[in-house]
């Protein structure tokens, strides 16, 4: 399929993922149709390629699909808050579960590609880092919400999908509802604030930007079934906003170590949930960005 003749559904446009994504397209000239839960929230997406879409609702979610008749959706839609997830357990799973299923559903008999996007979530961190073919234990209402999205995929036996698993992803978008590791602490330590950092979190972040790349990657080599896309290197929390500091070149002594318990986290988080990329690597070419210079990206003094 030519690159030129796809029609490119996002769901979840309004996040941090799925404003990128638009930008993209914009930019390379694809045809899309944006589609969040509430308004369009994107200055430079133009009305006309914007639908509300709440994915729990199976009836608009076909109506929407037949009237576009795209060739990908990119579902970039979920609730994020991972916390949040402990309390309202309905609307994490009617999202995160439920929501794929109604897109499954309205794609049945299609041959639209489906690239579902997934997190180190599903897995419970006893190991340090994590392959595709890694047994998933997920800790938390939103892991299992998520690994349920995967298991419908899975049992639906649907061949045109893409599961993208990724961790921590950041980058610079217009009234997100989650908070951004990096940016806020990069406002924080330019402000001269202290911070509290945990040292016993070990994560692959990935920029924003790398993930869309991969989506574009994914689209552009017809690549099916399960692919880790996240940054190169595994480190800790802590590790991570000392280099922060370090590329402000303020006091790394504001960056001061927790741990967990600390915290105090209502959801309970794998301790190391490091992906491993190789097979997106082989596959298609995924190469993520060196961290120093997403933070160069991020940053908005440049
Ligand atoms: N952020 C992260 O660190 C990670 C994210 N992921 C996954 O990546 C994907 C994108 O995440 P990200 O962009 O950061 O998430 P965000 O929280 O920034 O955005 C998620 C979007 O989903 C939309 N949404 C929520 N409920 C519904 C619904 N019922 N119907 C339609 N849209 C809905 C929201 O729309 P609105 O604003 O209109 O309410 C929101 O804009 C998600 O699948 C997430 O699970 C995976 C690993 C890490
Ligand atoms: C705000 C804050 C965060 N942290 C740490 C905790 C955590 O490891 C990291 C990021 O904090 P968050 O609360 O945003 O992280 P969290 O909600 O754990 O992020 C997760 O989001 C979901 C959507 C995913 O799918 C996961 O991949 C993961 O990215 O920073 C501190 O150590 N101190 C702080 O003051």
């Amino acid at each position: 399929m030519s690159q030129s003749k796809n029609r490119i559904l996002i769901t979840g446009s309004n996040g941090l993922l799925g404003q990128t994504l638009t930008k993209h397209f914009i930019e390379n000239q694809i045809e899309f149709l944006a589609t969040a839960n509430s308004e369009n929230k994107i200055s430079y997406c133009p009305d006309n390629d914007f639908r509300a879409l709440n994915i729990q609702n199976k009836e608009q979610v076909k109506e929407v699909i037949q009237e576009f008749n795209p060739t990908h959706i990119i579902n970039a839609a979920a609730m994020t808050n991972v916390d949040a997830c402990e309390d309202e357990v309905e609307r994490c799973f009617g999202v995160n579960a439920t929501g794929v299923k109604n897109i499954l559903e309205a794609i049945e008999n299609t041959e639209i590609h489906l690239i579902q996007i997934s997190t180190d979530f599903i897995f419970d961190g006893q190991k340090k880092s994590y392959s595709e073919e890694d047994t998933a234990n997920p800790l938390s209402n939103y892991g299992k919400s998520k690994w349920d999205g995967e298991q419908i995929i899975f049992k639906s036996g649907f061949e045109k999908v893409t599961i993208l698993r990724t961790s921590i992803v950041y980058g610079v978008g217009e009234k997100l509802n989650k908070g951004n590791i990096f940016n806020w602490s990069m406002q924080e330590l330019r402000k001269g604030n202290q911070l509290k950092i945990v040292n016993d979190q070990f994560r692959t972040p990935t920029f924003v930007e790398d993930l869309v790349q991969a989506c574009q990657k994914v689209i552009n080599s017809n690549s099916f079934g399960v692919y880790n896309i996240a940054g190169g290197d595994l480190k800790s929390m802590f590790d991570y906003i000392i280099l922060v500091a370090e590329y402000l070149k303020v006091d790394t002594d504001l960056v001061s170590a927790i741990t967990s318990k600390n915290l105090n986290q209502k959801a309970k988080r794998p301790i190391s949930s490091g992906l491993i990329i190789d097979k997106a690597k082989k596959g298609f070419d995924y190469n993520p960005t060196d961290f120093m210079v997403t933070l160069s990206k991020i940053d908005p003094e440049n």
